[in-house]
């Protein structure tokens, strides 16, 4: 396994891979062209904010599993293109929590006490002590926008400075904000009451350009904006204009739309803005902590197979992994099974949960499940980040249910797959701690191991049939390895669901479907 490294990361993360056995390159400063020749080969990538995961850096990977961001924010990552390529995405939220929270208090007292500016003025010769008249924050009202994990932080350390703090977060919920002792409302009520405003949400499309001319109209006069976020969710030049104007007091930012910010940046030239070159996440503690966080995760995936903090697919950890594992292949088979026994397109795929099975978090086995019955119909690789997308592209529709009881088994997942005028119904249970069984074919009761050459066969169910079956695939050289045969006495036919040795050719197949009673004879690969 070899990880690539381009953007500085703690050395120990870099140390937690090489001690797992996986090699790894670092590689900073790369140009796109340069990138897309080292991501050949490369089954992780960690990058920070400077690395942009582009579609076209993600065509031009040809082993790449797992992206890392040693961080928080993934707005320089094609989520989408990756989701295409079964790419899992994973962050390490929480790392640099403390550190953005802590810098965005920084920025808010440095702003208000003219700090960088003194600081210049002094380092020049100067002691302008009168013009430098500062503000207090004690008794201000600090508006959050997105009260997340950092705006949370922000809120507390806000309300230890003595400042009042409410807050605009659609997607939170109220008490939460209440056990908090923030005032939870809309973004015009925040715009009206807030001193200071700080936002502190990712950058997506909706939060674009998020704070512009027509929101600072909305502010006091007089207020103090700052972004500790993200660059692009204020629009710079609405800002230079409002600070300008004098509309605004000052601001403060640690992001910008362009990053590296040159001196062309306007912003640059007012005496009311300060900044620092994206330093939130820039301390020795954060640094390590999602250097470490980022190497665990990825060594853990490329390994092991488990999921944490991916923002593309379930999470599963190692312990749930062992207690899903069996499931999980037992799902896999299930969805192997009815992919080659369905004719036609899938239309709707149902996956019943029952008994012990139920209480577990089962995504990670539906995807599995859906990952298999979808392989033979697409083109392209499908996988577990994949597959729920494809399937959603295809107008597939998904549901799970569970239910305590499993009628005489201790687990049992039903997979039913309706397409054209077609249903199938598969179960399957697992046997003691790993064995798995399929116990259910639409009408028919069985007990059949899951795996290797099969052949599903319909016959009448009469004397001499199940002999003719055996004597073809004898004469043909090919080992019967398990059978089972199951009865349908109201339409007096079998369904033989045979295990052989060897592969059985079409010749053989055509055989078969000549012997007289022989009414179905299929290839099922598991
Ligand atoms: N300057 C730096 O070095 C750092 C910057 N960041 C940035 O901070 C962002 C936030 O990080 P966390 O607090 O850890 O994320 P989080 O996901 O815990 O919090 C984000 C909050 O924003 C809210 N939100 C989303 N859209 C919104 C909208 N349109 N209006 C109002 N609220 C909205 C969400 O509901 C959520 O509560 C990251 O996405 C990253 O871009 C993170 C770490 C360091
Ligand atoms: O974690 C984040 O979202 C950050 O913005 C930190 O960025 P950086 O890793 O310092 O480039």
């Amino acid at each position: 396994m070899k990880v690539l490294v381009t953007d500085p990361i703690a050395n120990e993360g870099i140390e937690i891979l090489r001690d797992a056995g996986i090699e790894v390159e670092e590689k900073l400063g790369l140009s796109p062209e340069e990138l897309r020749q080292a991501i050949k080969g490369v089954h992780g990538l960690i990058i920070r904010s400077n690395t942009k995961v582009t579609a076209d850096l993600v065509e031009a990977a040809d082993e790449l599993k797992v992206v890392g961001r040693a961080g928080t924010g993934l707005d320089n990552v094609d989520i989408p293109a990756c989701n295409k390529h079964g790419i899992v995405v994973m962050n390490t939220p929480g790392g640099n929590t403390n550190s953005a929270a802590e810098h965005t208090i920084a920025m808010i007292l440095a702003v208000s006490r003219h700090i960088p500016q003194a600081t210049a003025s002094m380092k020049e010769g100067k002691w302008e002590k009168k013009k430098f008249l500062g503000q207090e924050v004690a008794g201000k009202t600090l508006g959050i926008i997105g009260i997340g994990r950092i705006g949370s932080i922000v809120a507390q350390l806000a309300q230890g400075l003595k400042m009042k703090v409410v807050a605009f977060d659609p997607h939170i919920r109220p008490d939460l904000a209440e056990r908090m002792g923030v005032e939870l409302m809309d973004l015009d009520g925040v715009l009206a009451r807030a001193d200071y405003i700080s936002v502190h949400t990712p950058l997506t499309p909706e939060t674009k350009w998020l704070l512009n001319k027509d929101l600072f109209d909305k502010m006091k006069d007089g207020a103090i904006v700052v972004n500790c976020a993200r660059g692009g969710i204020i629009n710079e030049e609405d800002l230079y204009e409002a600070l300008k104007s004098g509309k605004l007091k000052a601001a403060a930012l640690d992001v910008f739309e362009k990053e590296p910010t040159t001196l062309e940046n306007k912003l640059l030239s007012l005496e009311n803005f300060i900044c620092t070159p994206h330093l939130g996440a820039s301390t020795k503690e954060a640094q390590e902590n999602v250097a470490v966080a980022v190497a665990r995760q990825i060594r853990d995936y490329l390994l092991n197979g488990e999921v944490r903090n991916a923002v593309n697919v379930p999470s599963v950890t190692g312990e749930a992994l062992a207690q899903l594992a069996p499931y999980i292949g037992l799902g896999e088979k299930i969805g192997a099974f009815q992919a080659q026994i369905l004719e036609g397109p899938i239309e709707e795929v149902e996956v019943i949960y029952q008994g012990d099975v139920a209480e577990l978090d089962t995504k990670p086995v539906t995807i599995a499940m859906l990952k298999e019955l979808l392989a033979p119909a697409v083109r392209e690789d499908v996988n577990s980040v994949n597959a729920p997308i494809i399937a959603e592209e295809r107008g597939i529709k998904v549901t799970e249910s569970k239910s305590s009881t499993a009628e005489d088994f201790t687990n049992l997942i039903t997979v039913k797959v309706k397409g054209g005028s077609e249903e199938n119904i598969i179960s399957g249970t697992i046997f003691g701690k790993k064995e798995p069984r399929l116990v259910r074919l639409n009408d028919f009761r069985l007990e059949a191991v899951p795996e290797g050459h099969m052949l599903l066969i319909y016959n009448e169910d009469r004397p001499g049939v199940i002999g003719r079956i055996g004597m073809t695939l004898g004469s043909a050289g090919i080992n019967i390895a398990r059978m089972q045969v199951g009865q349908d006495p109201s339409h007096k036919r079998n369904v033989i669901l045979l295990t052989t040795n060897e592969v059985v050719s079409k010749e053989v197949l055509d055989n078969l479907l000549a012997q007289e009673g022989v009414t179905q004879a299929r290839l099922l690969e598991l």
